[in-house]
């Protein structure tokens, strides 16, 4: 599947009224290898969704280039899957229509369609709510089917902005467990790219190869740590001494971003 590959990637706004421009993003290199598993962690305001929502093609950098297998991106993409921490569902449409949406768009004939939705129906759980609408699920069962419309598409990469953040504790945990095995159910040669943001240290390193620390605004990558333990993952590899000595690691990094972050 799909390598990544940005260079001198840089992105600044405009400022309004008296206020001058706002460098969100420092000259930033990345490479994320086929099908490898990569969080990214960072305080607020630094960069994070700017960084996610270029490589989806949703902003522009200022400067630099990225390249996804290869080819620049200059646009959205159906070979890039993206999941929110808000509920995007198209409340109108069913969970099925839901995840049909994109291979409906693509004119994928419907029998060959329909055999996609029901695969990822079984593989994110939510068999027997085929027929339900968005306001009938739970935000667990919403970013559920999120993750299947996006999964359908059958995307290089999957680019994921906190999606289980406005989730409670233990709903998360399921969630990420559920990630991993959807994740893990492709071979590792057709397995997804994988970019998730998210705050949690816990969840960055349950799921990553590996974990980029980006610095307060304006951000960059300042630390990578790999994660060197072994695929399939349960939740008890959170008790390793191994998970415990990452954790340590990456909790220093982040608190002193957050505390350059909160005296900026
Ligand atoms: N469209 C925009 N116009 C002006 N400034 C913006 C715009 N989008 C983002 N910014 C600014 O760029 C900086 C980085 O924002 P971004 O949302 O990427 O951070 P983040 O790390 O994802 O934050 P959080 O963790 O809080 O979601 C912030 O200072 C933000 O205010």
């Amino acid at each position: 599947m799909g390598g990544l590959s940005i260079r001198g990637l840089t992105r600044s706004f405009p400022g309004q009224g008296a206020a001058g421009p706002t460098l969100a993003l420092q000259p930033t290199d990345l490479d994320v290898a086929p099908g490898e598993f990569v969080s990214i962690l960072g305080p607020s305001g630094c960069g994070k969704s700017t960084l996610l929502r270029i490589v989806a093609g949703l902003d522009r950098g200022t400067a630099g280039t990225v390249r996804l297998a290869g080819r620049q991106v200059t646009g959205p993409g159906p070979e890039r899957g993206m999941v929110f921490q808000s509920y995007t569902l198209f409340p109108w449409l069913t969970v099925e229509q839901n995840i049909l949406f994109g291979l409906r768009e693509r004119k994928v004939p419907a029998e060959e369609a329909r055999a996609i939705a029901t695969k990822y129906i079984a593989r994110t759980g939510l068999k027997g709510f085929e027929n339900h609408w968005p306001r009938q699920l739970s935000g667990g069962m919403q970013q559920r089917t999120a993750l299947a419309r996006a999964l359908a598409n059958d995307p290089a990469i999957l680019l994921l902005d906190e999606p289980f953040g406005a989730l409670d504790h233990q709903t998360r945990e399921l969630m990420q467990e559920l990630l991993l095995e959807v994740w893990g159910a492709d071979t590792p040669e057709t397995r997804k790219t994988v970019l998730f943001v998210t705050h949690d240290i816990d969840e960055a390193i349950f799921l990553a190869n590996r974990v980029l620390v980006m610095s307060a605004r304006p951000g960059r990558v300042k630390a990578e740590v790999e994660v060197p333990l072994p695929y399939p993952r349960d939740w008890t590899v959170k008790t390793t001494v191994v998970f415990a000595e990452l954790k340590a690691r990456l909790m220093a990094e982040i608190r002193e971003e957050v505390r350059k972050a909160a005296l900026a």
